[in-house]
């Protein structure tokens, strides 16, 4: 596996891949690599001649300085276990180099991001459109994958990839769990003993909410997830939403949108998790 860490070289090594007409395949990470990254290196794989992964803990997307301080780093492990993954390319910029500019881009993606982590996140949108659309830059992908896991994130970038003409084509892969239902997190290695069994109750609780839909209106099947979800001390809810799966706005009935989603978001202590799970039309 070929390991890039300057823009120029990432630039000039993807410009002959192109020349040589390689469809290339890209997956864009924050690293401490999991099941879930490598179920979407092995997608990457699976459609494409070249598979590149980036490894770059964005300093703009993160509106928290501690969390931005303990994100896991696992450079040396994340590289043995891409090229056992057969990945061709880890691209891993250093932060001055990424933002050797001087200009700060600045994002309006509207209703999108006024909603769940665009709401509790400022600025955590500008951050991710900023590094995104500079890796599609540099990297040229084909196609580049993306995990269900950040909803919010994948609708963000699609609109992205619309409004600045980007000849790619966006894949969303599901959201590889735990056996116990967890959805793979990089933070989950933060979690402590004590917090990491606590943790699956977040998907039972989106489980319960989809069992309740069922039956009675969402405003209480959302109330009842939340209070199931209050029985456990240690979970510090942010919010339980049920929303349309495209615009991400709530919705009062599950009728009313054709794909309807339930997202969450929860403090394990200072360790925040999300996850979701997409209504069976
Ligand atoms: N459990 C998962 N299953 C499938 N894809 C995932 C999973 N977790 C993350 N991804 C996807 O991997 C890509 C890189 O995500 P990222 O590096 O932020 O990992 P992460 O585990 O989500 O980390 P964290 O949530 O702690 O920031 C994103 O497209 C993300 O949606
Ligand atoms: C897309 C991304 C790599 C941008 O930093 C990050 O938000 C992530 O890992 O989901
Ligand atoms: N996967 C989303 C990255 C973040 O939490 O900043």
């Amino acid at each position: 596996m070929l390991q890039l860490s300057s823009l120029s070289d990432i630039r000039q090594h993807t410009e002959k891949l192109r020349r040589e007409s390689l469809k290339i395949g890209f997956v864009p990470t924050m690293g401490a690599l999991h099941q879930g990254h490598l179920s979407l290196i092995k997608a990457a794989k699976s459609q494409n001649d070249i598979t590149v992964c980036s490894i770059f803990v964005n300093p703009t997307q993160f509106n928290n300085a501690e969390d931005y301080r303990l994100y896991p780093r696992l450079l040396e492990n994340d590289a043995l276990l891409l090229a056992e993954a057969g990945c061709d390319v880890l691209f891993a910029p250093s932060a001055e180099e990424m933002y050797a500019q001087k200009a700060k881009l600045s994002f309006d993606f509207g209703d999108l991001e006024r909603v769940m982590e665009g709401a509790h996140r400022p600025g955590h949108f500008n951050g991710v459109a900023t590094v995104v659309s500079k890796l599609f830059h540099l990297v040229k992908p084909h196609q580049a994958f993306f995990g269900q896991k950040d909803l919010q994130q994948f609708a963000i970038i699609q609109q992205m990839v619309q409004d600045l003409s980007f000849d790619l084509e966006l894949v969303c892969y599901p959201i590889i769990r735990e056996a116990d239902g967890l959805a793979m997190s990089s933070r989950n290695r933060r979690l402590t003993p004590e917090q990491r069994a606590v943790a699956p109750r977040l998907y039972e609780g989106l489980q319960l909410l989809q069992a309740r839909l069922r039956e009675v209106p969402v405003a209480q099947a959302q109330q009842e997830a939340v209070a199931f979800l209050g029985t456990f001390p240690e979970v510090r809810l942010e919010y339980l939403e049920v929303v349309d799966a495209h615009t991400l706005q709530p919705v009062q009935e599950i009728s009313s949108a054709p794909r309807v989603a339930l997202c969450l978001a929860a403090f394990l202590g200072e360790v925040r998790l999300i996850d979701n799970l997409l209504l069976q039309p």
